[in-house]
């Protein structure tokens, strides 16, 4: 495993209309490690993931995925990066309904360029290591089934960086918990770092570390004591 942090983003400014978002914001993640970015709603933890993802320009700083650099980066090498390096898992999964669970997972590598044959018996092991159950189409999953379906496509292509926005936020309490703890054990079982936006301080306790974002910049906390 490499020692090159799977994120590392140094003095980061962002300003909106009349809101300095990010102001000199620094963060350190390392390879096979977990970060909570809490906060309340508005305080830019989405905005955030969406500058490492190189969607959202910063007005300076430097965002590092591993050794590659986002910020000046072009469109194209950003693309490139996001499909090579970068996994991400939204709120609610994000899934293409008419699809099984294999094909959403086998359409990620599929359109990053790997079309070797392995792709959809990559796609079956990441399922079956995740506890998905074979289905014609993704929509007769339960919530729970088909956010560890987006996690597995988030993993097919061997990201160094997986990013998830509120990935608990749509699932009752019981599924929270279990997609939480499967969602926490990949750094150390893929190797990855996983940055994870959230609200819910029982989910940020599962984190290696905890951060709030605020001035512009991330405080670290306790999640385990509610962040007092
Ligand atoms: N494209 C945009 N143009 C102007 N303002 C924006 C834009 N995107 C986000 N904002 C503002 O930036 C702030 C941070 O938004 P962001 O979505 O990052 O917060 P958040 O912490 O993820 O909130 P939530 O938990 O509700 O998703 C908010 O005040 C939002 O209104």
């Amino acid at each position: 495993m490499t020692s090159e942090p799977a994120l590392r983003i140094s003095n980061l400014r962002y300003a909106l209309a009349e809101r300095q978002l990010f102001d000199g914001l620094d963060l350190l993640l390392p390879a096979g490690s977990s970060t909570a970015i809490l906060g309340p709603s508005g305080s830019g933890k989405s905005t955030l993931l969406s500058c490492v993802l190189g969607l959202v320009s910063p007005d300076s700083g430097s965002i590092r995925v591993g050794v590659h650099e986002i910020s000046g980066a072009s469109r194209s090498r950003i693309a490139k990066l996001r499909a090579d390096a970068i996994g991400m898992v939204f709120q609610f999964g994000e899934l293409l309904p008419e699809l099984s669970p294999v094909e959403n997972v086998a359409l990620a590598a599929l359109l990053a360029g790997k079309r070797d044959k392995g792709v959809y018996d990559r796609a079956e092991a990441l399922l079956g290591e995740l506890g998905v159950p074979r289905a014609d189409s993704v929509a007769t999953l339960s919530g729970g089934e088909r956010q560890r379906t987006a996690v597995a496509r988030a993993l097919i292509n061997h990201p160094s960086l997986l990013l998830a926005d509120e990935p608990t936020g749509s699932l009752d309490a019981a599924n929270r918990v279990r997609v939480a703890q499967m969602l926490f054990q990949l750094p150390r079982k893929h190797g990855c770092g996983l940055l994870v936006a959230t609200h819910d301080f029982e989910i940020a306790k599962l984190a290696d570390a905890a951060y709030t974002i605020q001035s512009g910049r991330l405080t670290k906390i306790d999640a385990a004591t509610g962040g007092r």
